[in-house]
């Protein structure tokens, strides 16, 4: 096993003496893509600035390349660069904001060469945009801009927080495929926040769940929020939209989180009926896809107005034919359900 590019050991960081990220461990493996995944307030964009180094945890430690590393040192500053959700450009032409790293670096002379090709990895034309003022350009140019900023240091580790949260769609493509090119072409590290989580299952190895400033897990996980009504003999359930209920466990109180493993449901074949212990939902596949790091195969079922994430047995898929537009029960066990108060 190769050392991990990051390992984090028995993390706190607090605002105003409240914890808000508590990480006892967590390793990131050099040139994979890892994605943080979590409702608003979670903590991803804490854990990015503290991986990029820009502030010290108040407990525990993150050792970079196995050693420890305190804010702005040269090991770190030089290998590792961090893209906000606004791009920040300094006030002076798109040449002049790419070239500034390098030459803090004092890497090269005249970088004509390199920066127009930092540009044209993010879609920027060097004969249109080289000479723009930082003013001169629209949101999604301004964000290409600053992650062409970045490319261009060829960076060991490229952390993104929601890069195309407010940008155009062609801008956030070009965003989404240069940074991928990073990997491929250079070998850089990803760690990409993002609420956007089909995006995260698509091109991560692995996808940290945070939740309330805490690592709840890696890999897949369906995520259900409140309200919660109660039915008949103890049962309780959730409105999924367009008359379906999900039959829950009895949740620990009204704002409670239900988290239901993909695995947690079963995809009934043609001549399957539930067991008596089991309840069922019924739902249309919208999606297949493979997940990279474990090699499980998972279906993505849209049940109302809701997408849940289902693992695919292997077993299974010899009697199932799963497409697209497939009508498919779904049995679970209700008490499989976990809760977070
Ligand atoms: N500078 C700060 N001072 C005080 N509290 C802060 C500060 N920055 C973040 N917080 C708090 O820390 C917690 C985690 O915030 P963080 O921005 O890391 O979450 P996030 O998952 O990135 O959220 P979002 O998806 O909305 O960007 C939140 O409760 C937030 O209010």
């Amino acid at each position: 096993m190769t050392q991990p590019i990051y390992r984090i050991e028995n993390l706190i960081q607090r605002y105003h003496g409240r914890p808000v990220l508590t990480i006892d461990r967590l390793e990131i493996q050099p040139a994979s893509i890892m994605g943080l995944a979590g409702p608003n307030g979670s903590g991803k964009s804490t854990l990015l600035k503290l991986l990029a180094f820009t502030a010290r945890p108040d407990e525990g430690q993150i050792l970079f390349n196995g050693s420890p590393a305190a804010p702005f040192d040269d090991a770190v500053r030089f290998q590792v660069t961090l893209l906000t959700q606004e791009p920040y450009l300094m006030k002076r032409t798109v040449f002049n904001n790419i070239v500034y790293g390098l030459r803090v670096r004092g890497q090269c002379g005249d970088c004509t060469a390199v920066v127009h090709d930092a540009m044209t990895l993010v879609g920027l034309d060097p004969e249109v945009f080289a000479h723009r003022q930082w003013s001169e350009l629209s949101g999604g140019e301004a964000q290409r801009v600053a992650l062409a900023a970045r490319l261009v240091l060829k960076p060991l580790v490229l952390l993104l927080d929601e890069p195309t949260a407010s940008v155009d769609a062609a801008s956030s493509e070009l965003i989404r495929s240069a940074s991928l090119n990073a990997r491929r072409e250079w070998g850089t590290t990803l760690v990409i926040a993002s609420h956007d989580r089909e995006w995260l299952y698509d091109v991560c190895d692995e996808v940290a769940q945070l939740f309330k400033g805490r690592l709840t897990g890696t890999g897949r996980i369906n995520t259900l929020f409140g309200p919660w009504e109660p039915g008949d003999g103890g049962t309780w359930y959730k409105r999924l939209g367009n008359e379906t209920r999900m039959a829950v466990s009895k949740p620990p109180h009204a704002d409670a989180i239900a988290f239901i493993e993909p695995a947690v449901f079963r995809i009934l074949t043609k001549d399957e009926y539930p067991a008596a212990s089991e309840a069922s939902i019924r739902g249309t596949v919208t999606r297949l896809s493979l997940e990279r790091h474990s090699g499980f195969l998972f279906a993505d079922v849209r049940v109302g107005a809701f997408t849940l994430v289902v693992r695919v047995e292997e077993a299974h898929l010899a009697a199932m034919t799963l497409h697209h537009g497939w009508p498919v029960t779904l049995a679970y066990r209700p008490e499989r359900i976990r809760w977070q108060p």
